[in-house]
């Protein structure tokens, strides 16, 4: 038994489980996505380089990583301190804040904005994908990774005293990196050593998170307090998805409010709306996945803001939650994904 034990780690130190409220368990407040820059046709060179304006935010939202501006979240920070405040009043309660080293965590900004918001904000522990690993980290081995990791949670983060909560967004490509493959298994070692929750960016291919299951499992790590992201762009044939979920991790449809044409990383994704994402957690309920399902938006570009008109960090508990119940999900059902399920994960064993 840690002093952890039964706690929720926030960046303003352990809390009682039940002080969470409801949790988007995958959003980030502030980074940076230059390490995904996505070069933009040549003939848009010139609206991907001029300043954000209105006339400009159709072409933005179909072609959010063509923008350097866009990709700065880290200049935000007034606006996002507006959205807190709005997502509070909205019933919001916590939120779990995934950006991990390589892009740009700032564990004093996430504490600031706890204060001054009032919201419980949880950090993450650990490494995005390979292209943002430094040449250090790959010349790590798993015990001096695991090591940092752990420290991460026990003793602060980037030379702060202030705590991570959570393990991730661990960042995979697809295929997974050979320096990805020693991230995920100092991620189980330390898992295993903490009791702590674990969140996995999985590669852009249906075979990526059953994969990432594999090298966890294999390294010891707890399936079970594992939270696998963005299963919206990444398996879409529900046999598939059912397969996946017998493996046991926590099952998250985190892009809500994205709806793009053309999906950059990889074109054979048909990214799908909001109502589709609804009708796959419908499924999942009706498949008796109701205790493994967790959702968020998952901001990470400005133009998410609602500062730029669009969804922000409310958008679910304003516009998602009415849906869900119009399409078969239970008040009770929402609450196990919005409040139950999040807490479960997040309370240390
Ligand atoms: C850092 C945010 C992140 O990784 N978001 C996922 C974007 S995508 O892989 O779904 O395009």
């Amino acid at each position: 038994m840690s002093a952890l034990s039964g706690k929720v780690q926030t960046v303003l130190g352990l809390v009682d489980p039940g002080q969470l409220g409801r949790t988007m368990t995958h959003e980030h407040l502030t980074m940076t996505f230059e390490c995904c820059y996505f070069p933009p046709a040549p003939g848009d060179k010139g609206v991907a380089e001029a300043p954000i304006e209105m006339k400009n935010l159709f072409w933005l939202k179909q072609n959010p990583y063509s923008s350097h501006e866009n990709l700065l979240l880290c200049q935000e920070m007034e606006a996002v301190r507006e959205e807190l405040l709005a997502y509070r009043r909205a019933g919001g309660g916590t939120i779990v804040e995934n950006t991990t080293t390589g892009i740009s965590r700032d564990i004093n900004t996430l504490r600031r904005l706890a204060k001054e918001t009032g919201v419980h904000i949880v950090a993450g522990a650990g490494y995005y994908v390979d292209v943002t690993h430094s040449d250090e980290t790959r010349k790590m081995t798993v015990e001096k990774l695991t090591d940092i990791i752990v420290s991460e949670v026990l003793h602060g983060a980037d030379g702060t005293d202030i705590k991570c909560g959570v393990i991730g967004e661990i960042g995979t490509s697809w295929p997974i990196t050979e320096s990805e493959t020693k991230v995920l298994r100092a991620t189980a070692h330390a898992q295993t050593q903490l009791g702590c929750p674990v969140i996995i960016h999985p590669g852009r291919n249906a075979a990526a998170p059953g994969a990432v299951v594999r090298i966890l499992q294999e390294a010891g790590g707890d399936i079970g307090k594992t939270v696998m992201s963005h299963l919206d762009r990444t398996i879409f044939d529900h046999g598939e998805l059912l397969e996946f979920a017998k493996l046991g991790s926590y099952l998250e449809y985190d892009l809500f409010g994205t709806e793009l044409l053309n999906y950059p990383y990889n074109l054979e994704v048909d990214m799908p709306s909001d109502c589709q994402r609804v009708k796959d957690l419908a499924f999942l309920v009706a498949e008796g996945y109701e205790d493994n399902i967790v959702i968020a938006h998952d901001v990470h570009t400005k133009n998410r803001l609602t500062k730029y008109g669009r969804h922000g960090y409310s958008h679910i508990l304003n516009n998602i939650v009415p849906k869900m119940l119009t399409r078969g999900i239970s008040r009770n059902q929402v609450d196990k994904i919005l409040i139950e399920n999040p807490k479960r994960w997040l309370t240390f064993k």
